[in-house]
């Protein structure tokens, strides 16, 4: 579902400033809900207080989810994108760079809320991750190519903490874009991975 939204940028910074924090909260909600050993009262009284704000939020929503929005200059919204969504608090959020050269990359910290083995990052969420990473990479202009392939070799356990994940093309062969990535922690790869992105039929020259 790719949408236009016919919006100038100054109402893409005020929409911007108030649901950012929003997800923001919500992404502190979640690492203390996990952590938290306070007093069951206080539990019992925060969740109340929780279920109270939901219903707040849902007086107004829209159908279904929420979709990658577009403004006419091309700007993208895809807020509601499980790595990179504004709107989003299950997203870390990744900040993706993009270099000249086409290298995609971006540093960012996993937190109680991807943990797989013992304070180590899930390796569905390290998967999640390098798809996006290298699906954004395989996409440079405004065709989408989507995960065709994704082979992930797992080295070590990735530790939850700060990490930094990059992805560059390695050849284009037709409709076939392959990329490849690493994930990273401050010792150096934990998981390397390689795709093949397909321009899907619909948006075939
Ligand atoms: C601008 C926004 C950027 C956003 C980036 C976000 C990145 C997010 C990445 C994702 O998570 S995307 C979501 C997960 N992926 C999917 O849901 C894809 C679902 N599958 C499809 O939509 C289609 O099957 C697909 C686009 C992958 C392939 O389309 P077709 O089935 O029409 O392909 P076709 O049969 O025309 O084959 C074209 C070529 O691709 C090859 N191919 C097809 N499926 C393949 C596959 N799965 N893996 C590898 N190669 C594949 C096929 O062999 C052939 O190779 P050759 O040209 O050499 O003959």
């Amino acid at each position: 579902m790719f949408t236009l939204e016919d919006i100038d940028g100054v109402e893409i910074d005020r929409r911007a400033a108030l649901y950012g924090p929003l997800a923001d909260a919500v992404r502190e909600l979640i690492d203390a809900t996990i952590r938290t050993e306070t007093d069951a009262d206080v539990i019992r009284d925060v969740e109340a207080t929780v279920r109270a704000a939901t219903t707040r939020l849902r007086d107004r929503q829209i159908d279904g989810a929420y979709g990658v929005r577009f403004t006419p200059d091309g700007t993208g919204m895809p807020w509601g994108n499980a790595v990179v969504g504004l709107r989003n608090p299950i997203a870390p959020p990744l900040d993706i760079e993009r270099d000249e050269d086409g290298r995609h990359h971006s540093r960012f910290t996993l937190g109680a809320a991807y943990e797989g083995p013992p304070g180590h990052v899930h390796g569905g969420v390290c998967a999640l991750v390098l798809d996006h990473l290298l699906g954004m990479t395989a996409s440079p202009g405004d065709k989408p190519n989507f995960t065709g392939t994704l082979t992930l070799r797992y080295r070590r356990a990735t530790p939850l903490g700060p990490l930094h994940a990059e992805a560059r093309i390695d050849r284009v062969e037709g409709v076939k874009t392959f990329v490849v990535g690493t994930l990273s922690d401050a010792e150096g790869v934990t998981v390397e991975a390689e795709g093949v992105f397909i321009t899907p039929a619909w948006a075939r020259d």
